[in-house]
């Protein structure tokens, strides 16, 4: 009752505090001599609200009935109080998923593809042939260690803290150069990841010179200021002893370092995941490999198996060129940026000094379309004059960009890579001439891989189990489909359907009897029928793994027609068959959908040379497996002739009693020429023996069993184990 008494007097008291605001609306009310109609039904809203609300005087409405004042919940002067600067390493912190950490096992992958990219960038540049060491240990449940190290030029001691520990810094941004990192952003946003997400320092050995000593950097990001925080050496570092004294120390330190002249190794300790199959380091690692023949890679995975890719060449790829930018690629408020900064250049100076094939006559004609004179000083244009010269560049005939500044893999090199990785008999590749999309130039490369057998096919139980316990699928036709590369949901019903297990069971509920039926049936059931064409995206030498869909390169497999090649395929999916195709797109400014660098755009310039591209591959593989068909065809028909002429060359002697055996030699002879097709040998380039070559230069073809040794690295790492 008490409680009560004390609630009703606090709403009177309430009433009374409000009396006098209720007087002041009157009055407001009586000025408002004649409301117009639309006032009027304002009004009454709001009486309506005022009535509504005091029904329920605890909305804080007043007791007596009358109308509450309506409280702004915001002014421009209070959102003033909340308006600031936001930093780039807080909004990307925020907003990983724009940078690949969308999940962990994603995280692991893009820290990885960072150091790596870093790496092979930096090694190429200070001319030194790759070497790449990458170690994943696990040091928890989901916590990971990866270091990647690599023998590259190293790092300046006071550029390491800006490099690794402040986003949007780095040497490619400014720059128009084919290169893997192009923004400033990868390698500080995985060491970010890895704070956050642990709390350990992203940790940094680099040497410069075989005179100086390693320098070691323990670094955190100050996500506040985009700073750098120096956390050993009081703020500057170590320098690591050297001899035993330096070993002890980089033990101690958790880290490690494999003796080399120079180099870089970047330790980042992160929460991840680490599966094998589609979208995975493994996969990563091995197609850096073909797309990158030069790199000797050394891989040691987190269950302790070792993979090595050693280079299958000794020559670097030519250094790229750099190029100014075209000036049909720069839009308006560049061109005006650019022109406040040209001091004391006149405006034909400004056009032949920063933009690539602008001569002094193509200058001089902009001017004329413009109608600005060309010794005008560029800082004084305004925005018109501007504006007139952005049309007027668009309206004149200027050459396209030099396309010297690309670097393609080149056709022999991606036969050898493709051949060392991906299993197959036949090997095509086309480089297709430079082209320009946007005034940027760009090449686009086809490799393709056909026959071999599916990873599927070569696994071992124990490897088949280790697959099953770590996988995340679902059903076990998601297990299939995610784990093999090239196996289609056609593949793996057909697998399922022999091993007699439904397509939703659970991978991982399956009993050990399943587990081997499931094994026999990969190891037996033929799914080259069933299989979908594997296809591995490039981007200046980078694997691309994620936003298949999205990409330009499988929309231009996808619409190829690669039945005229002797493949089946379905309308608008991916051709079937054991055949895995790489696309390369070599560009000084790849036209990525998204900051995470996963898909290309479709600009129609770079569809067009996909689409020539990839038939280059298909007609000499459409013109392969047609002398193979005809091949097989010959044997069968010459097979035939052979197992009846014994009978026939008898019969015939008994009847007009001819040589029995003469007879028979002359038989097979004319068998044999008019099967002549059966003995045709086709050497490693797909020529016909003795005759007219006819496949090119850019074919490779092996005998199957001759590439059984490439199938499985995966059963290497299980020997491994064993030992
Ligand atoms: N291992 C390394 N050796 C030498 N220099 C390196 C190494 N790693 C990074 N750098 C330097 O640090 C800079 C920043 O690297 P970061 O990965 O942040 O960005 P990026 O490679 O320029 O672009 P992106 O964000 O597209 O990957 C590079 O531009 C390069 O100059």
């Amino acid at each position: 009752m008490a409680k009560k008494k004390k609630r009703v007097k606090k709403k009177s008291a309430n009433s009374s505090a409000a009396a006098p605001r209720k007087k002041k609306k009157k009055k407001k009310v009586a000025v408002d001599a004649s409301p117009t109609p639309r006032k009027k039904k304002r009004k009454k809203k709001v009486r309506r609200v005022a009535e509504s609300q005091s029904e329920a005087p605890s909305n804080g409405a007043q007791a007596n009935g009358a109308p509450a004042k309506r409280k702004r919940r915001a002014t421009a002067q209070t959102m003033a109080a909340s308006q600031r600067d936001i930093s780039v390493s807080e909004f990307f912190a925020k907003n990983r998923h724009l940078l690949g950490f969308d999940n962990p096992r994603k995280a692991l992958l893009t820290t990885i593809k960072e150091a790596v990219d870093n790496s092979l960038d930096a090694c190429e540049e200070a001319g030194i042939l790759p070497e790449i060491w990458v170690h994943i240990e696990q040091t928890g449940g989901d916590r990971y260690k990866v270091g990647i190290q690599d023998n590259g030029p190293g790092i300046l001691k006071k550029q390491i803290p800006l490099i690794f520990g402040k986003l949007l810094y780095g040497s490619k941004f400014h720059r128009l150069r084919q290169s893997r990192g192009q923004q400033g952003i990868g390698i500080s946003a995985a060491g970010m990841y890895g704070v956050q997400t642990t709390g350990k320092p992203i940790k940094i050995i680099s040497k410069v010179s075989v005179r100086k000593p390693a320098h070691y950097y323990e670094l955190q990001i100050d996500t506040k200021r985009n700073q750098p925080k120096i956390m050993n050496g009081k703020g500057d570092g170590v320098d690591i002893p050297p001899g035993e004294k330096g070993s002890k120390y980089i033990e101690k330190h958790g880290i490690e370092w494999v003796e080399e002249k120079s180099g870089t190794r970047v330790t980042i300790e992160l929460q991840a995941k680490y599966t094998r199959g589609r979208g995975s380091v493994d996969e990563y690692l091995e197609q850096t490999a073909i797309a990158n023949p030069h790199v000797t890679l050394h891989y040691l995975d987190p269950d302790g198996g070792t993979r090595d890719y050693p280079s299958s060449t000794d020559k670097l790829p030519p250094e790229p060129k750099e190029i100014l930018p075209h000036p049909y690629g720069v839009e308006l408020g560049r061109l005006a940026s650019m022109l406040e900064e040209a001091k004391g250049m006149t405006v034909s100076q400004f056009l032949t000094g920063s933009f690539s094939r602008v001569t002094p006559s193509v200058s001089r004609k902009i001017c004329e379309k413009a109608k600005i004179s060309t010794r005008a000083n560029s800082t004084r244009l305004g925005r018109q004059d501007a504006d007139a010269l952005y049309h007027a560049i668009q309206d004149t005939k200027i050459s396209n960009p030099s396309t010297d500044c690309i670097c393609p893999i080149g056709e022999e090199l991606i036969l050898k890579g493709l051949h060392q990785v991906v299993p197959g008999e036949f090997y095509a590749a086309a480089t297709r001439p430079p082209s320009v999309y946007r005034g940027n130039p760009f090449q686009i490369e086809v490799g393709l891989a056909y026959g071999g057998a599916a990873p599927a096919q070569n696994v071992s139980k124990d490897l088949l189990n280790e697959l099953l316990d770590e996988t995340d699928a679902r059903t076990c036709r998601q297990f299939l489909v995610n784990t093999f590369n090239g196996m289609g949901t056609e593949a793996a019903d057909k697998i399922l359907k022999a091993s007699k297990l439904g397509t939703r069971q659970s991978p991982s509920k399956l009993t050990p009897k399943q587990r081997a039926a499931l094994l026999d049936s990969m190891k037996n059931v033929n799914i080259s029928e069933g299989q979908s064409m594997n296809v591995l995206r490039l981007a200046n030498r980078v694997p691309l793994q994620f936003q298949h869909g999205a990409c330009a390169i499988t929309q231009s497999v996808i619409g190829n027609n690669w039945r005229s090649y002797g493949l089946t395929q379905s309308r608008g999916s991916l051709p079937k068959g054991p055949v895995s195709i790489m696309v390369h797109i070599a560009s000084v400014w790849v036209p990525f959908t998204s900051e995470s660098k996963e898909a290309v755009a479709s600009y129609p310039e770079i569809q067009k040379e996909l689409r020539l591209g990839l038939q280059a591959v298909g007609r000499k593989l459409g013109m392969y497996l047609r002398r193979r068909l005809k091949v097989r065809q010959q044997t069968d028909r010459r097979e035939v002739f052979l197992r009846y002429l014994k009978e026939v060359s008898t019969a015939v002697s008994e009847i007009n009693g001819a040589k029995r055996d003469d007879l028979y030699e002359q038989l097979v002879k004319v068998a044999k020429k008019r099967t002549a097709d059966a003995d045709m040998v086709m050497d490693d380039r797909g020529r016909k023996l003795d005759q007219e070559m006819d496949l090119g230069d850019n074919v490779l073809i092996v005998d199957p069993a001759e590439s059984e040794h490439h199938i499985n690295r995966v059963a290497a790492v299980e020997g491994d184990e064993e030992e």
